[in-house]
């Protein structure tokens, strides 16, 4: 059984033109509507902001907090362990570039609080997992690595210090041969570590998202492979030895889990040359999803889903499908759109549903769906 973990009540204070909201959503789906400008992706922001500290849209904080505010918190009541009974998360950060994440009363690094509210979002800037950087992908991957292998947080860490004390004595040139010695066995035994937790996750991802593919896209074959930074015949350490003078006269170590990646292909192509954006869309929103679906199998909790205008790029059919899809999971699911008509009228009657309207960063509640 799967447990119930939702937001019960959400209390934004400065992110971005919500200078004060409150909001009690449904355990299922929460519709935001509104015109361009009256707030939604700022909701959305907001939790996303109580799940990680962070925006998904800007790596610079001062654009998330309203303009002029000295801080922003997001304050929730949640159950995420199914205990029937709510504990208080606050999360706050100020312009001086303090950040506070408490729980039931102590403070999380941000490890834990990943940990305690894994939120997927689905937006314009998602379409960069099949076109974007390398850097994209590898945060997609170490995001399900990191929910599904309790290991997986030491040996990245672990790994990414030894790739950056490697990286300092390529840097200033002068090698101490023992120094680099450690440095080298560290980077092969956790990048082998690493890359064998990622090969594992993706190896379990690949038919989910077949599968969530299937249903959303129909039959359009596209392989999700997974390239682990270095030529795999050839062992990590060999790999290290044999690049080393490369690596000495660049300053930086050329290959090695730092540089893996996933793949998109279709008939032999980069899918993502091929496709239109609404099939890239659902692309990648079965990726996400069958995160979300792998999550609940490892853990028995369900996810929390940030759809940003989910009807944009998707004709009817694929929005029908869409949520479909999405009210067969047990997600807490925050959709926005312009014309709630366009997307209420997609679920089924006894879905548990309510609609919030955003006017000028006001919050209003409407009705649940048969209200
Ligand atoms: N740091 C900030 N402080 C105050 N207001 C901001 C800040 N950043 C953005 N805004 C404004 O907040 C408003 C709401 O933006 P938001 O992206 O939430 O709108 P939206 O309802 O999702 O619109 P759309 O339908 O066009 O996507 C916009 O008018 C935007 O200019």
């Amino acid at each position: 059984m799967i447990s119930s973990m939702t937001l019960k009540r959400i209390k934004i204070t400065n992110i971005r033109n919500l200078s004060q909201a409150d909001l009690t959503p449904v355990s299922r789906v929460n519709i935001l509507y509104g015109a361009n400008g009256s707030g939604k992706t700022s909701v959305l922001e907001a939790i996303h902001f109580l799940a990680t500290t962070r925006s998904f849209r800007t790596s610079q904080f001062r654009h998330l907090m309203s303009q002029g505010a000295h801080h922003a918190l997001v304050f929730a009541r949640i159950d995420p362990f199914s205990e029937q009974r709510l504990s208080a998360l606050g999360v706050e950060r100020d312009d001086q570039g303090g950040v506070k994440a408490r729980y039931d009363g102590r403070t999380l690094d941000s490890a834990e609080l990943a940990a305690l509210l894994p939120v997927q979002v689905i937006h314009s800037g998602t379409f960069e997992l099949l076109d974007g950087s390398p850097t994209v992908r590898r945060q997609f991957l170490d995001w399900g690595c990191f929910h599904s292998e309790s290991a997986f947080i030491t040996c990245w860490r672990s790994f990414k210090r030894a790739l950056k004390q490697r990286n300092s004595l390529l840097k200033y040139g002068k090698i101490d041969p023992v120094q680099m010695q450690v440095w080298n066995r560290e980077f092969v035994e956790q990048g082998q570590a690493l890359t064998d937790l990622r090969d594992r996750y993706i190896q379990a991802l690949i038919p989910e998202f077949e599968q969530i593919l299937s249903v959303l896209l129909g039959d359009v074959p596209i392989r999700l492979g997974f390239s682990a930074g270095w030529d795999r015949k050839r062992a990590l350490a060999d790999m290290l030895e044999e690049n080393f003078a490369r690596d000495l006269q660049h300053g930086f170590t050329h290959l090695g889990p730092q540089r893996a990646d996933l793949r998109f292909r279709l008939e032999q192509k980069n899918a993502a040359d091929i496709l239109s954006r609404g099939q890239k869309k659902l692309v990648v929103s079965a990726l996400k999803l069958a995160q979300g679906s792998l999550y609940r199998r490892y853990s028995n909790r369900p996810c929390i889903y940030l759809f940003d205008d989910l009807p944009s790029e998707l004709d009817d059919k694929h929005c029908r499908l869409f949520c479909d899809f999405i009210s067969q999971s047990l997600d807490q699911c925050f959709i926005t759109c312009v014309d709630p008509d366009t997307m209420t009228q997609f679920w089924a009657a006894d879905i548990d549903l309510s609609l919030f309207h955003l006017d000028s960063g006001r919050l209003s509640h409407k009705v649940a769906l048969g209200d």
